[in-house]
């Protein structure tokens, strides 16, 4: 039993609560700083992995319920701040500088809502207090512009000391480089392939990203040989993987997930959109348009985490028309808390793979 309040008997008592996503100790993790001990007060510095960790609440709870066993103790005060680790180095691919984890945003096949479900989680991320940038590097479908209000923008290029740099637009709290921002859209699809390759190594290399705690890749649809190039280009600290319930979009992105495994990308986990309808005037009705659960059984299957369902619903697609993500729109509505709640599974998951 302890019988004095200081600092060290407070870090001993915190000492067993772990983070219950990396099940280690926060002390050890370096997690509890600054601990300060007036009269009865304690106080310390909780430093998250995320800004948008999920269990915050729970682990506040936890670190009170354990300073509360020491005798003396009349109020806690927990400040909490967070610090993204920076995802493992890979030796092949070079990382950019204050980028510290790079995201892909894939789908085997097109139109299943994959650059919805890219804005929306980096505008979610950004909402949490994280620094965000958003590469849609969508050859077919560039439509990453118009989702986050920046239609019709340009991203300024300027000279610097090491040759020319790209500013990214910027809305709803996330930095943008888009192909819509160089490509005529009337220029047929087999013009832009080829441009593909120069293109990405310009936005990961060449735009003036400053500090980003997550880069997002909203990558082109499919696995031929334009991902592959991409996926190597890019040091990447995980995939997540966005499909509908329906089969042939299960197949393609079983394609998708063995592409990443291939090249040593860890598969964050799965994003099942579409999964169900919500009709606006029977907010309590479901349809399972797609059909269900194929998700479920495909992340099962794969063994790879199903990060959540994004139900289809009419705000939703409005949002994206309009350039006010529903994450923003609509907070409240079904798939903007969905969506929330997968951001905050993803960075959960890339600070574990950090950690690891
Ligand atoms: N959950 C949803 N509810 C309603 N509409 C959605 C949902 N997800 C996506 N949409 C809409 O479906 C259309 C296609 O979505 P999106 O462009 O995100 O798909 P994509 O997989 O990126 O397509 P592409 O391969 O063409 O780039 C868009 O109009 C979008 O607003």
């Amino acid at each position: 039993m302890l019988t004095t309040l200081n600092s060290e008997s407070v870090l001993e008592v915190l000492r067993p609560v772990q983070d219950p996503e990396l099940q280690k100790s926060l002390v050890d993790l370096n997690m509890i700083r600054n601990v300060n001990i007036e009269g009865g007060n304690v106080s310390f510095t909780l430093v998250l992995t995320t800004p948008a960790c999920p269990l915050r609440q729970f682990i506040v709870e936890d670190c009170e319920r354990a300073i509360k066993t020491l005798p003396g103790v009349e109020q806690i005060q927990v400040d909490v701040t967070a610090e993204t680790p920076h995802q493992k180095g890979l030796p092949d691919r070079t990382g950019i500088d204050g980028v510290k984890n790079i995201i892909a945003v894939s789908s085997g096949k097109g139109g299943v809502g994959k650059s919805s479900v890219a804005v929306n989680v980096a505008v979610a991320l950004a909402q949490m207090g994280a620094k965000v940038g958003l590469i849609d590097a969508d050859i077919y479908g560039p439509n990453a512009p118009t989702m986050l209000g920046l239609e019709g923008s340009q991203i300024a290029v300027r000279q610097s000391p090491q040759g020319e740099v790209l500013e990214p637009a910027f809305n709803h709290g996330v930095k943008l480089v888009s192909m819509g921002f160089l490509i005529d859209k009337d220029q047929p699809v087999i013009w832009r392939g080829p441009m593909l390759n120069g293109v990405i190594r310009q936005f990961l290399y060449q735009v003036q990203w400053g500090d980003l705690d997550y880069l997002i890749v909203d990558m082109p649809p499919g696995t031929g040989d334009a991902q592959l190039t991409m996926a190597q280009a890019v040091p990447m600290a995980g995939a997540v993987i966005v499909t509908t319930p329906q089969t042939v979009a299960l197949l393609d992105s079983r394609r998708g997930l063995k592409m990443f495994q291939q090249l040593n990308v860890p598969v964050l986990g799965i994003v099942e959109n579409m999964s169900y309808f919500i009709p606006p005037d029977m907010p309590d009705k479901q349809y399972d348009i797609f059909g269900s659960q194929g998700g479920e059984k495909t992340a099962q299957e794969l063994n790879v985490p199903l990060l959540g369902c994004v139900p289809l619903e009419i705000a939703m697609r409005q949002g994206g028309d309009r350039g006010v993500p529903i994450v923003v729109a609509d907070p409240d509505s079904a798939s903007a808390k969905a969506l929330s709640a997968i951001a905050s599974q993803i960075a959960a998951r890339v600070s574990i793979a950090a950690l690891a």
